[in-house]
């Protein structure tokens, strides 16, 4: 079995996150994409802007119909902040025959050394990071000083290629609290729960807390 991990806020999930997931199915040949949703980011320690009960609904009506997408909860359901190593390492003991894949944007690729624990999770997977068409090659050399080049090399080898989409969960929110359209930026399903539960309506920023307070308890 080879496995995708794709981690995220997807607060909210969009189409950029899932032609990754698409992409990174076709050139890492994965039997499945396992996305995980974070309680709390530990780079985003402000937390996420919807609840995560929102943001998993959310999830699930954007994979619905993909046999090779699963969502898994683990980290929404132990809480407090998610750090990849502890995720990953359960991920390895319940599934020790399975091979497994770690897809990172290249944005995340160059905060990696501040990570909790990155050594460590570099000996227990590989990363895999989106290469965007038409921007500047990916810079591996952050990886010095936790893996040797060899390594380096590897993991540079197994790039997930993928054209510019010029979006982020950051844009759809800001979209939706100045009251612009997110259709076709995420599926309808997405766009139709976001209107109906009335998220990202207002500006956590001018609001005060994020709302999503539960996760920062
Ligand atoms: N448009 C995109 N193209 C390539 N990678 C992306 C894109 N959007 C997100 N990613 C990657 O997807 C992963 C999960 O992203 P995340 O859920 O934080 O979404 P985001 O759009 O980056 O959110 P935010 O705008 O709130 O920071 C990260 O590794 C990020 O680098
Ligand atoms: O483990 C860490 O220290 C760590 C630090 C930053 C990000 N991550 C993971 O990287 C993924 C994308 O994070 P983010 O902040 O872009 O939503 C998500 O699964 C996070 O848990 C993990």
């Amino acid at each position: 079995m080879r496995i995708g991990l794709f981690g995220g806020s997807f607060d909210p999930v969009h189409v950029g996150h899932l032609w990754i997931a698409e992409a990174a199915l076709e050139t890492l040949s994965l039997d499945h994409v396992r996305w995980i949703p974070t309680a709390t980011s530990p780079l985003k320690l402000a937390g996420a802007v919807a609840s995560s009960e929102d943001r998993v609904e959310m999830l699930k009506l954007a994979l619905a119909d993909n046999p090779y997408y699963e969502l898994d909860e683990r980290e929404i359901a132990r809480g407090e902040i998610s750090y990849t190593v502890d995720t990953v390492a359960e991920l390895i003991q319940e599934m020790p025959e399975a091979q497994f894949f770690m897809i990172i944007g290249s944005d995340s690729l160059a905060s990696l050394p501040l990570w909790h624990q990155p050594q460590r999770l570099l000996e227990l997977i590989t990363p895999a990071v989106v290469q965007r068409g038409g921007e500047a090659a990916i810079d591996f050399s952050v990886l010095q000083g936790l893996v040797d080049q060899d390594r380096i090399d590897d993991i540079a080898s197994r790039v997930i290629a993928m054209p510019i989409i010029e979006l982020s969960s950051s844009e759809l929110r800001q979209r939706v609290q100045q009251g612009r359209s997110i259709r076709y930026r995420t599926p309808r399903g997405v766009e139709a729960l976001i209107q109906q539960r009335g998220l990202y309506r207002s500006d956590p920023w001018t609001a005060g807390a994020p709302k999503n307070a539960r996760a920062i308890d």
